[in-house]
């Protein structure tokens, strides 16, 4: 793999190159506004890094695995998440954990970390299983021959089982509604995209700011309740919340107030069963597509389950169902842009990346890369058999990224992904109602175009 370029002169070194680089620049501006996943140029899925000079600012794209290794584990205390996440994210997620930096998110990340070991996941289990029933038990409503928008069932999916293992029950949050606002705020990100780009003062105003706050008001609104409400029952339940109520700063002994506690809890939120449910819709609409793997998939459930419904110690078992929705996260990567900013200047590649370039991992292109993926496009879940999985590089394939800010939540969607498709593909059977599935676009999350359409018909009870 060579690098494809190293950054351009000045571009006032002459007027055509100026003109060039306006133009480029323009074009840029208007793909980040209509969709980012067009933004990206078309050299990310063949070059191992790419370096351009746009508006005035140093932009890196990493998309080798041994150089994505470089950037966000051996070098990764010259990084930080910078104004190109601070800036879409902040208004919604505050100074929570996928947002914090340096000590602040370092203590915070300790004192989550209790919650996501393994055998505190396993005993999300059954509540993930239930949740799995529970969405069942609504696609079997669905008159025959009507259409469902598969996201939206898979979103209410999720945010159940959030809020059932982190909360411990009911937050009374109007859950569509809810679904409903985190789209709309994630939708106007694009505007915070550019007002990043073109380095605008934080104090700065651009369209959708105000209505993206104003988006996220009611979830914070019903969190914030839920917090006041636990610190006056003073009633431990070991979930989420106590944890935070817990927490300490470990230097200053300072312990979280109600705005922080809320901001993770958005985040725990947000960050928890979005990306989640994007990749099981993906992988649902995947799989309308490809009835050989779909029968595959559905023969290993009714082998494991021996027909029973599917109880906590089948889920382990379903390694082919697993393998599907790695496949899916592959090709449909829900989060599939990592940002990121460098604070103190190293080389990379044969690129010196200077303080304040916006350094980008497209998981996206990654996942597709020429060099990387036989057949890149097509849908193939024996990639992930054990053997296939061990001869590869372990970045090729990175849906929860990479290094110290890890997605802490990996194996929980892991496992409740495993579940809540164990459960569907052996109570309902799927079937695309779109000829051609639409295309992704980027609101910070991968999400379909237009609506994921299909037709659900019951299997058995
Ligand atoms: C398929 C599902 C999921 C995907 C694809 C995903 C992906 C990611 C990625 C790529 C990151 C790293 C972002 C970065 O480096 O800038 C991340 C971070 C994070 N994720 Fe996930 N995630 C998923 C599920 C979850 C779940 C279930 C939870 C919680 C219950 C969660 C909570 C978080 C949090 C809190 C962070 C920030 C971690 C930190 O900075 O220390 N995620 N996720």
């Amino acid at each position: 793999m060579t690098t494809a370029s190293t950054f351009a002169r000045h571009p006032l070194e002459g007027l055509a190159q100026f003109g060039a680089l306006a133009g480029q620049s323009l074009r840029v501006l208007r793909a980040v506004l209509r969709n980012p996943l067009e933004a990206l140029p078309p050299e990310v899925y063949r070059e191992p890094i790419l370096a351009r000079r746009v508006l005035h600012r140093n932009i890196v794209h990493v998309m080798a695995p041994e150089l994505i290794h470089q950037a966000l584990v051996t070098e990764g205390d010259k990084l930080d998440k910078g104004d190109s996440v601070r800036r879409p994210l902040g208004p919604a997620l505050g100074e929570g954990l996928l947002i914090a930096e340096g000590a602040d998110w370092r203590w915070q990340r300790r004192a989550l970390a209790p919650i996501f070991r393994p055998a505190q996941v396993q005993s999300f289990l059954p509540a993930m299983l239930e949740a799995a029933r529970r969405s069942a038990a609504r696609l079997r409503a669905v008159p025959p021959g009507q259409a469902v928008a598969i996201e939206q069932e898979t979103m209410r999916a999720t945010f159940d089982v959030i809020v059932e293992t982190m909360l411990s029950g009911p937050a009374h949050i109007d859950v569509d509604r809810a679904a409903a606002d985190i789209t709309e705020y994630l939708r106007l990100t694009h505007w915070a995209n550019i007002a990043s780009l073109l380095r605008l003062p934080d104090w700065a105003p651009y369209p959708g700011r105000r209505r993206g706050r104003r988006a996220v008001g009611y979830l914070r609104g019903r969190l914030m309740a839920q917090v006041a409400a636990r610190r006056a029952d003073g009633a431990a339940r070991g979930d989420l919340i106590d944890l935070l109520l817990e927490a300490s700063d470990p230097e200053t002994g300072q312990r979280m107030d109600d705005t922080q506690i809320t901001d993770n809890l958005v985040t725990f939120l947000t960050a928890g069963h979005e990306t989640t449910a994007l990749g099981l819709a993906w992988t649902l609409d995947l799989l309308g597509r490809h009835p050989a793997i779909a029968r595959r998939a559905v023969a290993e459930v009714d082998a494991v389950t021996g027909g029973s419904p599917v109880l906590p110690e089948h889920v382990a078992r379903l390694d082919y169902v697993k393998q599907v929705f790695q496949e899916a996260m592959r090709l449909y990567p829900p989060v599939p842009i990592l940002a990121r900013r460098v604070a103190e200047p190293f080389a990379l590649g044969g690129t010196m990346l200077w303080r304040d370039t916006a350094l980008f991992i497209p998981i996206h292109a990654v996942h597709r890369h020429e060099t990387l993926w036989e057949a890149p496009h097509v849908f193939d879940p024996d990639r992930f058999g054990p053997e296939q999985v061990a001869a590869r590089h372990r970045h090729a394939f990175m849906p929860f990224g990479a290094g110290p800010r890890l997605c802490i939540g990996g194996g929980f969607a892991m496992l409740e992904a495993v579940a809540i498709l164990g459960v569907l593909l052996r109570e309902i059977r799927f079937t695309s109602a779109e000829a051609v599935a639409p295309a992704p676009r980027v609101d910070i999350t991968l999400r379909p175009s237009s609506p994921l359409r299909m037709t659900v018909a019951a299997r058995r009870g």
